[in-house]
């Protein structure tokens, strides 16, 4: 009913050009209202803690995205998402192992040597053989993973604590040697002894990782659970701490925002959240979640303009369509249809929208076609078509669109035809 909106051919009512925005926009384009900490609620409150304003994103795309069930990747592929996600101006590219196979490590290499800005790491588990074989690729960066819960040392690699920890400091060593980035993570954290994981950690932080990461692998932890985690870890390590959140029960975005209050450093994302089952934190739906918390930091450091169609490549590449309800570029993301929301939409956005669109690139679109319409949205759509009516003839034709709409669903065609139509009777 409303059509395309977000960027494609602007339909009825795009406000960008009839709305009055509200006066002093910040220099970071987001209003007062969004962007101020002195009126937004939405921005959090600072303490010597939080790095909501000083995160780093390790895009996954092109690892935990690989697991997605849709996703195949040839090079070409791979080579354009690695591209644009440089582009887009995310800090790391995680690649899959080059152990999965011949392609698989020609591929790592081939990207290793594209000279992006974006560091390049590869994700391996944590044994000798396959460390070496990515420091071969010339990667920047060497992400070791090993299963540190009871259930995946008994039932994944069979690997106790105490072996575990004497693997993963010989594997530091030998990566840190070749002269690359380390980081070292333990799957599935957060159902793993507490004490255990932190002796861990203690231990590799020692022997000189840059970072190390918490994974909620399979998406169950809250974010009060990932707060109690990261915090605690923070006063244990002195190293980066890395975040991967699975979304399994719809809190990726949620713990990742809330990792980076209680000291993380790094999240993991992919574009449209693709990854494993139903994937992990969306880089989209994150940017959204963190343009409004810190709006300076994270509009001077992406090129969010970038996102939408870094999204429909990847969407295009493993034959998904983007969510109607998809932050930012859900089709409907900037859609305003109810009358009362139209009317003080069209006198200031802030009033109904947490984030500028054009922040984005995007435009709003406020609906005139169904029977919840008011005649506020009308007579703006009566001045964007350049006829002239009263207000109380305004009132008439949206009685007028209200009557078609409670039969069938309009176009905004439709709608223009009755605002016409009744025009011209006016006229005659
Ligand atoms: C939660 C995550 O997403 S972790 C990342 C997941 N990523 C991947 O799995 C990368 C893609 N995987 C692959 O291509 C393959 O699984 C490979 C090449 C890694 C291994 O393939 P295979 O040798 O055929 O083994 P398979 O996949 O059946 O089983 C995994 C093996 O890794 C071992 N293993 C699992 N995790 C680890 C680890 N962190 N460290 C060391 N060994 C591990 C298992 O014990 C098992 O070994 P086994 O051969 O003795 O049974
Ligand atoms: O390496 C990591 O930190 C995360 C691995 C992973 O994909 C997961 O545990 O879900
Ligand atoms: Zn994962």
């Amino acid at each position: 009913m409303c059509g395309t909106c977000n960027g494609d051919a602007a339909p009825a009512a795009n406000t960008n050009s009839t709305a009055n925005p509200p006066s002093a926009s910040t220099s970071n384009g987001v209003y007062p209202a969004r962007g101020d900490p002195k009126t937004s609620p939405y921005q959090s409150i600072q303490d010597y803690i939080s790095n909501v304003d000083n995160f780093k994103i390790i895009e996954s795309t092109l690892r935990e995205g690989e697991q997605f069930a849709n996703a195949f990747f040839d090079t070409e592929t791979k080579i354009k998402i690695a591209r644009a996600l440089d582009n887009f101006g995310v800090d790391y590219i995680e690649l899959t192992s080059p152990v999965s196979s011949p392609q698989s490590y020609e591929d790592c290499k081939r990207i290793c040597q594209l000279g992006l800005k974006a560091k390049i790491l590869t994700h391996v588990r944590c044994n000798m053989d396959d460390a070496k074989k990515a420091v071969e690729c010339g990667v920047d960066g060497v992400d070791l993973v090993i299963g540190t819960s009871s259930f995946l040392r008994e039932y994944s690699h069979g690997k106790s604590m105490e072996l575990i920890q004497k693997t993963a400091l010989e594997v530091i060593e030998y990566v840190k040697s070749a002269g690359v980035e380390v980081r070292f993570s333990s799957e599935d954290s957060f159902r793993s002894d507490l004490v255990d994981i932190l002796a861990l950690y203690k231990a590799v932080d020692r022997a000189g990782v840059n970072r190390v990461g918490v994974a909620d692998t399979v998406g169950g932890a809250t974010p009060r659970m990932v707060y109690d985690l990261v915090r605690t870890l923070r006063g244990v390590v002195g190293c980066d701490i890395e975040t991967h959140f699975h979304d399994d029960t719809g809190c990726a975005v949620g713990n990742a925002l809330t990792a980076l209050e209680a000291g993380a450093t790094h999240v993991d994302t992919s574009v449209l959240g693709i990854g494993e089952r139903n994937g992990i934190t969306p880089l989209g739906a994150f940017m959204a979640r963190m343009v409004v918390t810190a709006p300076d930091y994270v509009t001077s450091k992406y090129n969010l303009k970038a996102l939408k169609s870094l999204e429909e490549l990847v969407a295009d590449a493993v034959q998904i369509n983007i969510p109607f309800n998809n932050p930012i570029t859900g089709f409907c993301a900037f859609t305003h249809k109810a009358g009362i929301h139209a009317k003080a939409i069209l006198a200031n956005p802030s009033t109904y929208e947490i984030i500028d669109p054009s922040l984005f690139g995007l435009t709003r679109y406020v609906s005139i076609n169904s029977r919840i319409t008011g005649w506020n949205a009308v007579k703006s759509r009566v001045e964007q078509l350049g006829l002239k009516m009263t207000d109380e003839q305004v009132k008439e034709v949206t009685a007028k669109i209200k009557q078609m709409a409670d039969i069938r669903p309009l176009a905004i065609d439709d709608t223009d035809s009755i605002i016409r139509s009744y025009h011209l009777d006016l006229q005659q």
